[in-house]
């Protein structure tokens, strides 16, 4: 970001991009209130650019007849020109650190329609500071809708994390591109909406995040032509599932049966419930290393401790995903001695485990998690959870998958999501597209199949076709 405003700041006349963005910002706030002239809007100013943003689109909208109030945090670091307009406009200015002004500025966010959260985007470190957290709990406890300029304010940027108090806004109009915080939790939940401003700005190639979408999970797709028969589709290899969680090895087979591979293969001790459910499997119980040649394996949902099978198959030559208790008995040197691909699976307690640290601390980092997992093991690391993070050994960016619902927090999920996934490796995606499809696929089915209500995993598997449909269209 800073870098495209730079190159696009020295060919504008000055000022102009802040224009753009507050022009984009103050349409974004008249649209929510539905009608600007009579409604009461409160800004927030930090002493940054962010709050420039915010006087400005306060001017625009003080101009169509709303009345603003300006409540600045730091009023002698105040951008110069946003206040000169605003107060051109009809605006008015209350200062935080003025003890007489303290009663009015309560006063003032209880009862207005409109909060701007300008206090800091970009240019901000840590949560909130001290003189600004308490403008956050007001806007909170507030009837008005409140919307952040550019990111909520004490939120981090980069990375998604939330350090301490910040602003939790209804929605959020950003400039450029979307930032990581918007995208991955927990600050994506402290963003509400958000609404993409271009000020045309030139981005780099390469992002930290992406977030596929339709379109490109349709190019990704693998669709059988006239030339294919089941083994050029690619078969899937599935090694899960014990006596005592039978069905994880059925819900694996569901979801690779609708992930674009030939055939399934099913190497384990569930062989009998697998082929009640779906006849089409081709059953084996005489283990991973004499099953067969399959393109890809799937191995670790509902195994126990089965080590064996998690060792014969980490030993084969094609790519192999690890999931679930697979997790726990792969040898760490094993998977980076690897040459074919691997594609790991944890929700954020497996990662945890992995890592050595506590749950908590893997959902309060997702974006750095991710990364150092992928690093310590040399594979493809899937991080399940309100946000799905995908990330390739080596760097590049990580994919973000927005499809998700919380719905999908139901038993059995995972393992569906590892078989769609392992059928995708089969058909010849890479790790990562193998992942971030079977995450966008597995999410929308997820919408699909709960639709507002409850839902159990073969819900999700069943739906994976309407998923499919559905990006295809
Ligand atoms: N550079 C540009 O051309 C453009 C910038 N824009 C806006 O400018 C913003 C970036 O502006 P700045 O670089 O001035 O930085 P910010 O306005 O994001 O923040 C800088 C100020 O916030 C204070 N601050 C930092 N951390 C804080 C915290 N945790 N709690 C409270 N205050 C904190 C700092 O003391 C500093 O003065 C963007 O997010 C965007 O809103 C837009 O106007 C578009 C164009
Ligand atoms: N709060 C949530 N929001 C969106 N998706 C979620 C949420 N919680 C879990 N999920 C998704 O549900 C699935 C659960 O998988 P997992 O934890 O392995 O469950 P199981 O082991 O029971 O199959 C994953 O795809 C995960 O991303
Ligand atoms: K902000």
């Amino acid at each position: 970001m800073r870098a495209a405003e730079r190159e696009l700041m020295a060919r504008l006349p000055e000022g102009a991009l802040m224009q753009r963005a507050a022009a984009g910002l103050a349409a974004a706030c008249a649209e929510l209130m539905g009608r600007v002239y009579g409604r009461r809007v409160v800004l927030l100013v930090g002493s940054g650019d962010n709050g420039g943003d915010a006087l400005y689109a306060g001017a625009r909208l003080a101009r169509r007849g709303a009345g603003v109030t300006a409540v600045l945090l730091s009023p002698e670091r105040t951008h110069p020109g946003g206040l000169a307009a605003l107060r051109r406009a009809g605006g008015r200015a209350l200062a935080t650190r003025q003890k007489e002004d303290a009663a009015a500025v309560e006063r003032a966010i209880r009862s207005a329609d409109l909060v701007v959260d300008g206090i800091v985007g970009i240019g901000g470190k840590g949560g909130l500071r001290p003189d600004a957290a308490p403008l956050a709990e007001l806007a909170e406890a507030s009837r008005a809708a409140v919307v952040a300029v550019d990111l909520p304010s004490g939120v981090e940027a980069d990375t998604g994390e939330v350090r301490g108090a910040a602003i939790r806004a209804d929605l959020t109009v950003t400039f450029g591109t979307h930032k990581p915080g918007l995208l991955i939790d927990p600050a994506r939940e402290y963003a509400g909406s958000v609404r993409l401003v271009d000020i045309g700005l030139s981005l780099p190639d390469e992002a930290e995040a992406e977030a596929l979408q339709h379109a490109d999970v349709a190019a990704l797709l693998p669709v059988p032509g006239a030339e294919s028969d089941k083994y050029r589709r690619g078969v899937v290899g599935i090694a899960a599932g014990s006596s005592r969680y039978p069905g994880a090895a059925v819900l694996a087979v569901a979801g690779a049966l609708r992930g674009g591979a030939g055939a399934v293969r099913y190497v384990g001790p569930a062989g009998d419930a697998v082929i009640a459910r779906f006849p089409e499997t081709l059953v084996s119980d005489q283990g991973p290393k004499r099953a067969g040649r399959v393109q890809a394996w799937v191995v670790g949902p509902g195994a126990g401790d089965d080590a064996q099978s998690v060792a014969e198959v980490l030993a084969q030559d094609v790519p192999v995903l690890v999931d679930a208790d697979g997790l726990r008995l792969a040898d760490r040197d094993l998977v980076r001695a690897r040459k074919a691909p691997t594609l790991m699976t944890p929700h954020a307690g497996e990662a945890a485990a992995l890592l050595g640290v506590s749950r908590g601390s893997v959902e309060a980092a997702r974006l750095h998690s991710v990364r150092e997992l992928a690093e310590r093991y040399g594979a493809t690391v899937l991080l399940k959870g309100s946000t799905t993070l995908v990330a390739s050994p080596g760097g590049g960016p990580v994919r973000v998958n927005a499809t998700g619902t919380s719905w999908l927090a139901t038993a059995g999920s995972g393992d569906v999501l590892s078989g769609l996934a392992g059928s995708l490796l089969a058909a010849g995606l890479s790790a990562l597209d193998a992942g971030s499809v079977a995450a966008y696929l597995h999410g929308l089915a997820g919408r699909f199949a709960a639709d507002g209500a409850p839902m159990g995993a073969h819900d999700v598997s069943e739906s994976i076709r309407s998923a499919w449909r559905d990006v295809m269209s």
